[in-house]
């Protein structure tokens, strides 16, 4: 054998002993929830849920095994001490506690993507192994110890397992984004690992890994920060539900499957945003100028009568002072509570005045029997209902929210820093669909009114005491199990939430995903250059510590809500709070098409950061003049069925984007459907028709539709259409930097300035 095959050779053995061990795992893992779920369902309640619970808990087990199946082991670390160290998705040890395979994020995985010829931090060598399935097909060395190492190795910016890295950006694309554990580079490895305290900026041009970063330090502090972010839950925040869909199999694929992952028009739990506010309504609902809006609108909800009101009761004459009323407010409203929940004080405050009048009236005292009975008639009056609710009413977020946007003397009231025509571009019908914009709204007025969090924190109180008893408990059960011999692999206090005995056993991020009021360990914010000042103030809300992880790229901004700058975006919800760090590599676009986009952005003035492209393909830009505009759509049909011939499998593998200012989208979607099935036979064009928008293959959208995502090809229609659309140059930047391999541009119109070198 030569010298490479017995490298291959001792690898594979190493392999197939990891794979071994991860069966032995599995096997006993569902080996114990066979037994487990064969106990039946006898016993007392408690028995039963503790059941349930470790039920679940290798039920977890088994999938978070089933899940590391692919690449398992990914790298190895030769150390100058000579020990070796096998670096994958998970750690495993065999019986004795050795370890077997060292998990991607333990700090003794951290020199695999961090070590260089410069700073080799122990070592010697670096080691990638290529497998397919559970066979290794390929190593890929890198020395790191100076002795050996020539010029090249030195580089300090250089690419680590290139072999690997080129290997995986050239893979045809399928619509799901993957995980990157083998490849993640030094720059990229440095921001996963970042603190978790605090606000962490990380912005970089299109293609960059922001998400693939983003998605990897989620895992990573998972891992590193258990215990703390287990119970209080990681949010994740993307731009649209088809973004969402595309990343959402990459932290499953990391073993983590415990995120809250959701867009901003459904993040409170009953409500979901359909509707899209225009650019200037979105910018205007945008400001932080409607915290002090809604809280208008809250007080306008409160209101001293001008009148007295008089009624009778029992023969007595009672009256309903303007006075009272205003004490009554004034002292509910020292209570700080929200105004639904301070009403209630309100309400007994002026109860008792009446009462109070009643007593007099009826020129005696009245026994506290009597007294209950006149506070329960004074309540079910009809007239001292009305002008108590007038006084104080009880209101829904929806409904203050609606009312203010629909009813113009409400938001004139509320909100006299907008000028009437700002007012105008903001009013609609009643009870129009929500916007992604009115969220911040509603939960500002969720906020102020207290109304959806009062059950929730009733449930919380009875939970908390269920959670004290289940802790004791679980204490007992793992000292018995470890006096027994038995190797529980959890602590007590996650034992605890498994055995809480009442209602549906939801996880914490079922639990979180239902509470608007849940406050997060950690929030993740992906394109987050789109969001306004109103809705980083939401976001704010939902973690309290203000520890983030916020990506994005300011060039590539389209909301007019959203953000040019991060300091002007951040500063007034984090203040200094919060750090930058910037991604500089763009490991999608071939450097053609990375350094075409750079030019654009330069000269269109936006705030661009550096690009450079990790790998060069031949030929990545095509540019198709048609001479006569009525030809364009011909032409891209012709384009995209000649790319989808070229790199569309039947496999799902391979996906082709046109991207064309929204007024061309429709007729453009209708020629390519048409032109596809002479091209690739009746049964493909079928195949390809019937796929989910958000799965084509073959698809046609506006640049809006592709942020964040990727193709292998991209045909561009009149860029200078798109750059002069609603979303401007950004939109250009953005639909331009999509493809892995090739940019068809197909124009009637001249290329924009700077889009050739
Ligand atoms: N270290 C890496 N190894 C392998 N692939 C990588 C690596 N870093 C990034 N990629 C790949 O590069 C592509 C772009 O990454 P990603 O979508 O995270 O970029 P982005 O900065 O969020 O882009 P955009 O600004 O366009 O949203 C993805 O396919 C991702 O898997």
């Amino acid at each position: 054998m030569t010298g490479r095959q017995d490298e291959l050779a001792h690898e594979q053995a190493v392999v197939d002993e990891l794979y071994a061990r991860l069966d032995e795992l599995r096997s006993r893992a569902r080996g114990r929830l066979r037994a487990v779920r064969r106990e039946g369902p006898s016993g007392s309640p408690q028995n039963r849920s503790e059941r349930d619970a470790f039920a679940t808990l290798y039920e977890d087990r088994a999938a978070q095994l089933d899940a590391v199946e692919d690449r398992l082991a990914f790298g190895r670390l030769d150390l100058d001490e000579g020990t070796v160290r096998y670096v994958g998705r998970i750690g495993l040890t065999d019986d004795e506690q050795r370890s077997m395979l060292t998990d991607w994020r333990a700090p003794a995985a951290e020199a695999f993507y961090r070590a260089t010829a410069l700073r080799p931090a122990g070592v010697r060598r670096r080691r990638h192994l290529v497998t397919a399935g559970r066979k290794v097909t390929g190593v890929e060395d890198e020395l790191l110890d100076l002795t050996g190492a020539d010029d090249g190795d030195l580089d300090a910016s250089s690419l680590s397992g290139e072999g690997a890295l080129l290997a995986a950006l050239a893979t045809r694309r399928t619509g799901r984004m993957s995980d990157i554990v083998a490849t993640i580079q030094a720059e990229q490895d440095r921001i996963i690992r970042s603190d978790l305290a605090g606000a962490l900026v990380v912005q970089g041009g299109p293609g960059t890994g922001k998400t693939a970063v983003a998605l990897h330090r989620a895992a990573y502090l998972l891992y590193a920060h258990r215990r703390t972010l287990e119970k209080a839950g990681v949010l994740l925040v993307g731009p649209s539900r088809s973004f969402l869909r595309y990343i959402d199999q990459v932290l499953p694929s990391l073993g983590e499957t415990g995120v809250v992952s959701t867009t901003l028009g459904d993040l409170i739990p009953g409500i979901t945003a359909t509707a899209v506010d225009e650019g200037e309504a979105a910018e205007i609902k945008g400001r932080l100028l409607w915290a002090d809006v809604v809280r208008r609108a809250v007080r306008a909800r409160e209101r001293v009568p001008e009148r007295e009101v008089r009624f009778r009761l029992d023969g007595h004459s009672l009256v309903i002072r303007p006075r009272d009323v205003r004490d009554a407010i004034a002292r509910a409203r020292r209570t700080h509570k929200p105004h639904n929940e301070a009403r209630t004080g309100f309400v007994r405050d002026m109860l008792a005045r009446l009462a109070e009048q009643y007593q007099r009236a009826d020129g005696g005292t009245l026994t506290p029997e009597d007294r209950a009975v006149v506070l329960e008639d004074l309540r079910s009056l009809r007239e001292v209902r009305v002008a108590l609710n007038l006084a104080w009413f009880p209101i829904s977020p929806k409904k203050l929210v609606d009312d203010l946007l629909s009813r113009p003397h409400r938001l004139a009231e509320a909100a006299p820093e907008l000028t009437a025509a700002e007012r105008a571009a903001v009013l609609r019908a009643p009870w129009a669909p929500w916007t992604e914009s009115d969220v911040p709204l509603l939960d500002e007025a969720a906020e102020l009114l207290g109304e959806d969090d009062a059950v929730a924190r009733a449930e919380q109180q009875s939970r908390a005491a269920e959670r004290a008893e289940a802790l004791a408990h679980a204490r007992s059960v793992i000292a018995s199990g470890a006096a027994a011999g038995a190797m529980i692999p959890v602590d007590a206090e996650t034992l605890a939430e498994r055995f809480a005995t009442t209602g549906p056993r939801l996880t914490t991020a079922e639990r979180a995903a239902a509470d608007r009021a849940w406050t997060y360990g950690h929030v993740v914010v992906d394109e987050a250059q789109e969001l306004s000042p109103m809705a980083w103030r939401m976001l704010a809300r939902r973690v309290p510590t203000r520890s983030m992880t916020i990506v994005g790229d300011v060039a590539q901004t389209s909301s007019r809500a959203g953000a040019r700058s991060w300091s002007a975006a951040l500063t007034p919800v984090l203040g200094s709070g919060w750090r930058l760090e910037e991604l500089t590599v763009s490991y999608r676009t071939p450097a053609e098409v990375a350094d075409a986009a750079q030019r654009i952005a330069k000269a269109a003035g936006l705030p661009a950061s550096p690009l450079t492209a990790a790998r060069e393909v031949p030929g990545a830009i095509v540019d198709v003049p048609v001479a006569d505009a009525a030809e364009v759509a011909a032409r891209v049909a012709e384009r995209a069925v000649a790319l989808a011939t070229e790199l569309v499998g039947p496999d799902g593998a391979g996906r082709i984007a046109v991207v064309a200012s929204d007024p061309a989208v429709a007729a453009l979607r209708q020629a390519v459907g048409a032109a596809l099935p002479a091209a690739l036979g009746e049964a493909e064009a079928a195949r390809l028709a019937d796929q989910r928008r958000e799965d084509e293959q073959v698809t046609v959208l506006a640049p809006r539709d592709v942020k964040g995502l990727e193709y292998d090809a991209v045909v561009l229609v009149e860029p200078t259409d798109i750059a002069h659309g609603p979303g401007g140059w950004s939109d250009l930047y953005v639909a331009m930097t999509r493809p892995t391999q090739r940019l068809v541009v197909v124009r009637a119109t001249p290329l924009p300035d700077g889009f050739t070198g």
